[in-house]
């Protein structure tokens, strides 16, 4: 099992945290999932407040109001041979792209979707008997930062690390070998593809042969998570949010957005920007770690998902990290360090503590 699951074990949440509402009864937004008039949505500790309009404050979203569609998130075709500095650009502009080319058969998307669709049509009472335990990593349950909010968020999730089987076994005692096979599947093509993304990063920073081997060494133990997000239709996706506004605490995350938009990203000027899926793409952005390891030239990029009225939404996120005692700092060839050097699991016991002030917590 990977090693982040001692680190979340040493921060338990109170069970209210982790038990979604069970969506299947509600016919109206209850109180406790209404968004729209509270404080808790400003992602003040991310954007300074002279970047974050006031247009944009206390709003979810409107559905006769087209989220700005004009800044295009970079779409990059992994086979160019300049794709490893198109990948440095963009982690630097915008802290979020899409690949192309990336190698993966759509048969393995289709096997995943499904997968995670046959989990979260099950009866609540039924996805509660593999809920995640309050000092546990993995399971059901809903988003593991919700204790920083005073209102719930309309999604429920499942979090893997390695083998599903159980948490499956539980799920359905006759008929969980087809899921643990989709998600180990998933994992091993994830894991060589987050690998050769991190190559592609470390070139394009310029690194020495021996620096990059270094590097890939320590990223090849790599700790990291499968997340599957449901969302399910809203009567009223005005009023809530599906997963609040966040930076991803990991190196890199890899989401496959299934069949409908609701992922949008926080950018300096623009405010938040619809991330459109390109077909057949994958869409990759910084997490924490790689902010800190790029010296802050790359970003974490703040973002959130909005819900639907009538649409199910699923989105599988694989998150790509590094062992958890492992001493991540900026690389000294970026310049005077701006952030202090520290351990995997230090950074994320001061994430379970401070949510998005962690990285400024550990900035020189
Ligand atoms: C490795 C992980 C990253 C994550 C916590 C988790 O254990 C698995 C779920 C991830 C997720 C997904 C939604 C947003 C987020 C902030 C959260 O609450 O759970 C991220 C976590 C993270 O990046 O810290
Ligand atoms: O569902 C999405 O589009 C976003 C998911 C996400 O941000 C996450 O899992 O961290
Ligand atoms: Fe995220």
């Amino acid at each position: 099992m990977s090693n982040l699951c001692e680190v979340y074990r040493k921060t338990p949440l109170k069970p209210h945290h982790i038990i979604p509402l069970d969506f299947q009864s509600v016919e109206s937004v209850p109180d406790s999932h209404v968004w729209s008039d509270c404080d808790d949505y400003n992602p003040t500790e991310i954007l300074n407040s002279h970047l974050w309009p006031e247009s944009h404050k206390f709003r979810i979203q409107d559905e006769h109001i087209v989220p700005n569609e004009h800044p295009s998130i970079p779409i990059i075709d992994l086979t160019d041979s300049n794709a490893a500095d198109y990948v440095g650009q963009a982690c630097q502009t915008w802290g979020i792209f899409h690949v192309t080319n990336h190698g993966l058969p759509l048969g393995l998307f289709e096997d995943v979707e499904s997968e995670a669709r046959r989990l979260f049509s099950l009866p609540s009472q039924q996805k509660m008997k593999a809920l995640r335990s309050p000092g546990g990593a993995t399971g059901y349950g809903s988003a593991r930062m919700a204790p920083f909010f005073s209102k719930s968020m309309w999604h429920e999730g499942f979090t893997i690390m390695g083998s599903s089987v159980d948490h499956a076994r539980v799920l359905w005692p006759n008929d969980y070998k087809r899921f643990c096979e989709v998600m180990d599947e998933y994992q091993k093509q994830m894991k060589a593809l987050a690998h050769k993304l991190f190559l592609m990063i470390l070139k394009s920073m310029g690194l020495s042969e021996e620096e990059q081997n270094w590097a890939l060494m320590v990223q090849s133990n790599e700790s990291n998570a499968l997340q599957l997000n449901s969302y399910p239709p809203c009567p009223d996706p005005t009023r809530t949010v599906g997963l609040a506004p966040h930076t991803d605490s990991l190196l890199l995350t890899i989401l496959h957005q299934s069949d409908s938009d609701g992922l949008e990203v926080l950018q300096d000027g623009a405010g938040w920007v619809r991330v459109h899926r390109a077909p057949g793409s994958l869409t990759i952005n910084v997490g924490d770690l790689m902010h800190v390891f790029s010296n802050g030239k790359f970003k974490s990029v703040c973002h959130r998902a909005v819900v639907k009225r009538t649409h199910h939404r699923v989105s599988i996120a694989y998150f790509s990290g590094l062992p958890a005692d492992s001493v991540v700092g900026p690389l000294s060839k970026l310049g005077p360090p701006r952030y202090r050097a520290l351990t995997v699991e230090e950074y994320l016991g001061m994430k379970a503590q401070h949510l998005d002030r962690a990285l400024s917590l550990i900035r020189i």
